[in-house]
């Protein structure tokens, strides 16, 4: 079965361009202001017209509130919630119930422990998204390009269908599906040519990639 990716922090048509044309099966829009992958509103609905039929629009948020949920929703068209702050999963349903969306929730890896807490959000959520933790000093609670022992996925069953995210790059992802064993996986700072500017010649390799494992 192919291997399917998300290219997140899309923000310029080129790089949506590369993401779908590549083969992508989701494009991730981040609506977080720290991050230099934020877009606006008006941005964001107008690169979410612009995604082909059959490519999946996800708007990534971090503690979202309601209010900013509804504005976001109302604007641009999203097929999936990614959450990737620190929802518990009593939140997670709630987003889930009021907005009639998928939800896709981040977790944060380090450990195997990390793993087993993660169990606690397969009730609630239509996929698990499985992200390095961040290192200590950074402002952001994903995009830091660091990668997680894969291993600590070797053979684990979920009941969800999962992602793999953290550090990985053209280079890198090939292995770390081997290893993890995903089906999905989920990039953002590994395909940029400096900080929040995604590289469509990277996209294009990463996807390469993939596409060379299946
Ligand atoms: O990409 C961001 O700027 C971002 C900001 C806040 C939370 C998550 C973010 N991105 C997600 O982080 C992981 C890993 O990214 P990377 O490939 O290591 O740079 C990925 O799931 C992105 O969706």
């Amino acid at each position: 079965m192919p291997i399917k990716a998300k290219i997140c922090g899309i923000n310029h048509p080129e790089a949506l361009t590369a993401a779908a044309d590549g083969g992508a099966r989701y494009i991730g829009l981040v609506f977080f202001a720290k991050s230099p992958r934020n877009v606006s509103l008006p941005l964001a609905a107008e690169l979410a017209r612009m995604v082909p039929t059959g490519v999946r629009t996800v708007g990534l948020f971090v503690d979202p509130t309601d209010d900013f949920l509804d504005q976001a929703l109302a604007q641009v068209p999203l097929d999936l919630i990614q959450l990737h702050g620190g929802e518990t999963p009593e939140r997670v349903a709630a987003i889930r119930a009021a907005h009639r969306l998928p939800v896709m929730k981040a977790l944060k890896v380090e450990t195997a422990a990390d793993l087993d807490a993660a169990s606690a959000y397969e009730a609630v959520a239509d996929i698990l998204l499985f992200d390095a933790k961040p290192p200590k000093d950074s402002i952001l609670p994903g995009g830091n390009g660091v990668a997680f022992d894969w291993t600590l996925l070797t053979g684990r069953r979920w009941s969800k269908p999962w992602m793999l995210s953290g550090g990985l790059t053209p280079d890198t992802v090939a292995e770390a599906i081997r290893i993890s064993g995903a089906d999905a996986v989920d990039v953002s700072s590994g395909v940029e040519d400096r900080p929040g500017h995604k590289d469509p010649a990277l996209v294009r390799a990463f996807l390469e990639a993939i596409r060379a494992v299946a």
